[in-house]
């Protein structure tokens, strides 16, 4: 069950982006989810997206289905949804 994207870790500093797009049908109602580069990626390297904001409310706390984010990259939020 799936598509690839099950298979793509999620980044604070991803490479790449999705965007839904209307592709080989006219139902607006189903766009295909593409993924595009954000930059040059070289091969070998691991595609990441950002799986969205924290979720946190206005007192800061944070959705219950928000998880720790093991990124590491320097501008990590800490945690993803
Ligand atoms: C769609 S799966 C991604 C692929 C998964 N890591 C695997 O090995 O099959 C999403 C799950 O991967 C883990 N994950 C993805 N990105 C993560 C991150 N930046 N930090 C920690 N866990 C992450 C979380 O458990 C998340 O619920």
């Amino acid at each position: 069950m799936g598509n690839i994207s099950r298979f793509m870790n999620h980044s604070c500093a991803p490479n790449v982006f999705w965007q839904p797009v209307q592709f080989d049908h006219e139902d607006d109602r189903h766009p295909h989810i593409m993924f595009f580069a954000l930059k040059h990626i070289p091969p070998m390297t691991e595609l990441t997206y950002d799986y969205g904001d924290i979720g946190a409310d206005s007192s800061g706390v944070h959705s219950p289905r928000a998880k720790n984010c093991l990124c590491g990259s320097l501008n990590c939020r800490g945690f993803f949804i």
